[in-house]
């Protein structure tokens, strides 16, 4: 019979006991910690993850009322409170069992005990705990991701057609579970739109589970997506559910899904295909229950031409297909968020600014917005901390990209074309040179030159 991965701690004052547990316990379980000393109960609690810990009920000659017993049960739950505790006594009575009970305790013992009955009991202890981080788990990150998202944004603004589309098109495909790919440049709201599809799905009241696959390395990615079991590696201390058994029930959304490298892309494939998970170090195979959404900034279509992206994987990702367009597309929606952010930002800095001048408005109105709805929310928010202003103008407005234009019917010198043309490509990539060059059709080198040339 295999060991269960479980970590045991045994605390009785009589070292007998402890031998007898540990040896009728150890064939069974991969880790038994003996304990004759219950003042040492904390070292062990914060050294190791125990499962559970079978603790006596009396410790001193002559106290066999069970009172250390349930004072030490009270102060394992308050450290450890996933830990199972079973209560064993030689004592036992109703009475003690029932309040110990009450106190937290999952299961009276009573010795001497039966291995079978003992073993039963710790088993079925060690499976409890193990549920019980599991939901302390879930718990913590759906928390984290709800605190994230509502400070993210309270609700979906904008006006333009492209919004109202987009809108109606989360409607018709929220209460479906089809795999929806979010298309938009950076900070054209693609978590905002994804959170939204589950907040309109039937899945809405379990999770919604973000993963950034851009920040996963080869390791990271099948350990965070699938989960590893105690020791599968150096540093599996415990059991760890992966992201898509923790949005079961839910959803979970794939952002920067361009980013992933083509081998760890067949990976995810076979997941989407097959709908099945295997957590790292165990042999068998869990069933997904999520919905999938993906997004990503980069041009996923064109990869696919490329080859660096493959295609039966877009395939499988976009039933549904949802692209948020760049705020300069719909610059109507410009003055409604920008006013909807100073609302916002004013109650936060607790300012008394009313408005934005026409001026501050035709300027952003006409600036080309490359960081999109972000960009807006960071630009209105410097504003409303550096202006001394009622209403907020043009120059509270720091924005940070100038636009290059080329004016062909003012400009036909070829080398200032050229130069213009450079500082755009090299402006449109954020200054990654290798992007810019491929957009320009020459190579990294030759752009290296004419860099120089330009005095760039
Ligand atoms: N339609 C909207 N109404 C109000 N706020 C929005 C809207 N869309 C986006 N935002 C806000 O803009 C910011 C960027 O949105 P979000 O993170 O969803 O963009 P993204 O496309 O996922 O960005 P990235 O590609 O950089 O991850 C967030 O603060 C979000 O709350």
């Amino acid at each position: 019979m295999r060991k269960k991965e479980a970590t045991i701690l045994i605390v009785d004052d009589d070292d007998d006991i402890l031998f007898s547990a540990r040896i009728s316990l150890k064939k069974y379980f991969s880790k038994i910690i003996t304990e004759n000393n219950p003042q040492h109960i904390n070292s062990h609690l914060t050294k190791n993850t125990i499962d559970v810990v079978l603790l006596d009920m009396n410790y001193r000659i002559g106290f066999e009322d069970g009172k250390e017993g349930l004072y030490w049960l009270k102060n394992i739950k308050e450290i450890s409170p996933e830990t199972t505790i079973l209560l064993m006594t030689a004592f036992g009575s109703v009475n003690l069992a029932v309040n110990a009970i009450k106190k937290g305790a999952t299961d009276f013992i009573l010795k001497p005990w039966a291995t079978e009955k003992l073993y039963t009991s710790v088993s079925a202890g060690v499976e409890l705990s193990r549920s019980k981080r599991k939901n302390t788990q879930l718990k913590t990150i759906q928390e984290q991701q709800d605190k994230e998202f509502h400070q993210k944004t309270e609700h979906i603004i904008g006006n333009s057609t492209a919004m109202q589309s987009a809108m109606k098109l989360v409607k018709k495909v929220a209460p479906t579970d089809a795999n929806v790919l979010i298309l938009g440049e950076n900070g054209t709201g693609k978590y905002v739109f994804a959170k939204e599809i589950h907040l309109q799905s039937n899945r809405k009241n379990y999770p919604f589970i973000h993963v950034d696959l851009g920040s996963l390395n080869e390791n990271l990615f099948e350990s965070e997506l699938f989960g590893y079991v105690k020791g599968a590696f150096t540093d599996a201390h415990k059991d760890t559910l992966g992201r898509f058994e923790l949005a079961k029930g839910g959803t979970i959304f794939l952002d920067e899904i361009g980013n992933l490298p083509l081998h760890l892309q067949s990976k995810l494939l076979t997941v989407i295909q097959n709908r099945k998970i295997t957590r790292l170090g165990e042999g068998k195979e869990t069933e997904i229950d999520a919905r999938i959404i993906c997004a990503t900034n980069a041009p996923i279509h064109k990869m696919v031409e490329e080859e660096t992206f493959r295609q039966d994987l877009l395939f499988r990702i976009n039933t549904i297909e949802l692209n948020l367009p760049p705020l300069r597309e719909r610059t109507n929606d410009i003055k409604l968020l920008a006013t909807h952010f100073l609302k916002k930002l004013t109650h936060k800095y607790r300012k008394k600014i009313t408005n934005f001048t026409s001026d501050a408005l035709n300027a952003m109105e006409k600036y080309h917005w490359p960081g999109n709805i972000r960009e807006i929310e960071h630009i209105v928010e410097r504003a409303v901390i550096i202006t001394d202003n009622d209403a907020i103008e043009v120059a509270d407005l720091h924005f940070s990209a100038k636009k290059i234009e080329v004016n062909l019917t003012n400009n036909l010198n070829l080398e200032e074309i050229e130069k213009t043309l450079i500082q755009q490509a090299i402006q449109k990539h954020q200054g990654n040179i290798s992007k810019a060059a491929k957009d320009l059709g020459i190579t990294r080198a030759a752009l290296y030159r004419r860099l120089e040339k330009h005095q760039l």
